[in-house]
């Protein structure tokens, strides 16, 4: 795997593969990688000739008082993961070849209504991050394909948006949640999370199947469900911050039995935010 540490290094890689005719997929990832984000890299090569990952912990998609510095970073550890699931290229930009003037004068983009919902109501500014930062991205790398987890549904939902709206001539496929065996979704920030923790950890998917099968089973007060499963979930431990059944497309709060449904969620364990949906 070539290791990519500067644009001009980038930009030389993918030319060589453009020249060739070779289709290029591309795995954004913040790194600390997990078998959700080697999905990812395995569904990327049923899609193009060459797979190339970017690992860049995004200091624009960080509140003030997140946990950027503290964000886990494993660089050989993650080399060593993305060699055996055959990715061709990594890209390890720093902040300073992203944002070399700076976050406070850097242009960015923004995905409007979207982005303003559920994760973006909580955490100002990440969205406008994670677009900014991906549409630098899909501009450096030029890929024919990007893959996303649906594990991250709403920024799923937003680079969807921003494709079509800014015109991106990139295919964009949504990767399904990959899980613990007792079905906690993976993410980098369990790490965070205490023994006692990881045991309360899967409650919030339970709670998000419950739901499901109550909405299957035809119950339709979805405002009586959302505050019920926000007091489950504070009895096993968690300090809701949303629960919505939403609308799959626009995100906004279902209101009726016709429209597909999304469920999305995010809560808290001690200091550790998780989020986890489920489509229904
Ligand atoms: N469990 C998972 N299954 C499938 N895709 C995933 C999973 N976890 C993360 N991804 C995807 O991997 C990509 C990179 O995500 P990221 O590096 O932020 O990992 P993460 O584990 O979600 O980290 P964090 O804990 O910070 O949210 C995103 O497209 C994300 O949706
Ligand atoms: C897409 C992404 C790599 C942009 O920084 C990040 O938000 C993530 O890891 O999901
Ligand atoms: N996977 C989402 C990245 C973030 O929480 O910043």
């Amino acid at each position: 795997m070539n290791i990519l540490d500067s644009v001009a290094a980038l930009r030389a890689q993918m030319t060589t593969w453009r020249q060739a005719g070779e289709r290029i997929a591309f795995v954004p990832t913040m790194g600390n990688l997990h078998d959700g984000h080697f999905k990812l890299v395995d569904i990327a090569h049923q899609h193009a000739d060459r797979v190339i990952c970017s690992i860049f912990v995004n200091p624009m998609q960080f509140g003030k008082n997140e946990d950027l510095d503290k964000y886990p970073r494993t660089l050989d550890a993650d080399i060593a993961g993305l060699t055996a699931h055959q990715a061709d290229a990594l890209f390890t930009p720093t902040p300073a070849i992203m944002y070399p003037r700076g976050l406070e004068v850097q242009s960015y983009v923004e995905v409007p209504l979207l982005g303003d919902l559920h994760c973006g109501a909580s955490r100002a500014g990440h969205f406008r991050g994670v677009s900014t930062v991906v549409s630098k991205l899909f501009n450096l790398v030029q890929p024919d394909v990007a893959c996303f987890g649906q594990k991250d549904y709403q920024q799923l939902a937003i680079i969807r948006q921003m494709v079509t709206d800014l015109s991106f001539p990139i295919e964009i496929i949504g990767v399904p949640t990959e899980r613990a065996a007792d079905g906690l979704a993976l993410s980098s920030r369990n790490g965070y999370l205490s023994a006692e923790q990881r045991q309360q950890a899967p409650a919030l998917y339970q709670i998000l199947q419950q739901v499901k099968a109550a909405i299957v089973a035809g119950q339709h007060d979805y405002r009586a469900l959302e505050q019920q499963a926000k007091a489950e979930l504070t009895a096993a431990g968690f300090r809701p911050d949303y629960f919505n059944i939403s609308h799959q497309q626009t995100l906004t709060l279902a209101q009726n039995a016709n429209e597909p449904k999304v469920i999305l969620a995010a809560a808290a364990l001690g200091n550790t935010r998780l989020i986890d949906n489920l489509e229904v």
